[in-house]
């Protein structure tokens, strides 16, 4: 069985916050700010798997008025997230992931992030891809208020039949 599902975050850029996309943390004058570390690239794959699966949110599992997930690191809520497609019999097809942001650049740091993200879905790298874009200076994410994501994830299971 093939179950797929999508995910869509936004996390506003402020001073003072670490900038950690994908598992790695990018050096920026400015970082993402989140009840958690913010990682909006690692919320939208979380997003997408619980919409595989059809088990809601990262919100619904881990609620932002929970002290428990305060600065909470979003590789472990991935790793917990994952932990929940495994018990449901799912493996890894693909990700296939966009960051939008106008700065800073990611492409430097794509490689690392596949690398951690498949490390955390027990895949290989090549199952995961992740692309950037700016909006060309347009809206909130080119004025550099906040960096989008999103995310596409396919899941697979086996039926006997
Ligand atoms: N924050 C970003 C945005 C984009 N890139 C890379 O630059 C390419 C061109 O971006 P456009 O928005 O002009 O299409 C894009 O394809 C990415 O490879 C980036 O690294 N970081
Ligand atoms: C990750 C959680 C939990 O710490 O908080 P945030 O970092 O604020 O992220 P968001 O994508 O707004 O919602 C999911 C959360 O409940």
């Amino acid at each position: 069985m093939i179950r797929v599902g999508q995910g869509f975050d936004v996390h506003q850029l402020v001073e003072g916050r670490k900038c950690i996309i994908g598992g790695i943390e990018i050096p920026y004058e400015k970082g993402l700010l989140g009840h958690s570390d913010a990682d909006v690239l690692l919320h939208t794959i979380s997003d997408a798997i619980l919409g595989a699966l059809g088990m809601g949110d990262i919100g619904k599992h881990f609620p932002d008025t929970d002290e428990a997930f305060k600065d909470a690191d979003s590789y472990q809520l991935l790793v917990q997230v994952w932990q929940l497609a495994k018990e449901a019999g799912y493996k890894l097809g693909n990700i296939d992931s966009t960051i939008i942001a106008q700065k800073p650049k990611m492409a430097p740091y794509i490689p690392a992030m596949v690398e951690r993200i498949a490390q955390a879905l027990e895949a290989e790298p090549s199952q995961v891809n992740v692309k950037a874009t700016t909006t060309e200076q347009l809206g909130f994410t080119g004025r550099g208020e906040g960096i989008a994501s999103q995310s596409v994830v396919c899941l697979i299971r086996n039926v006997l039949s």
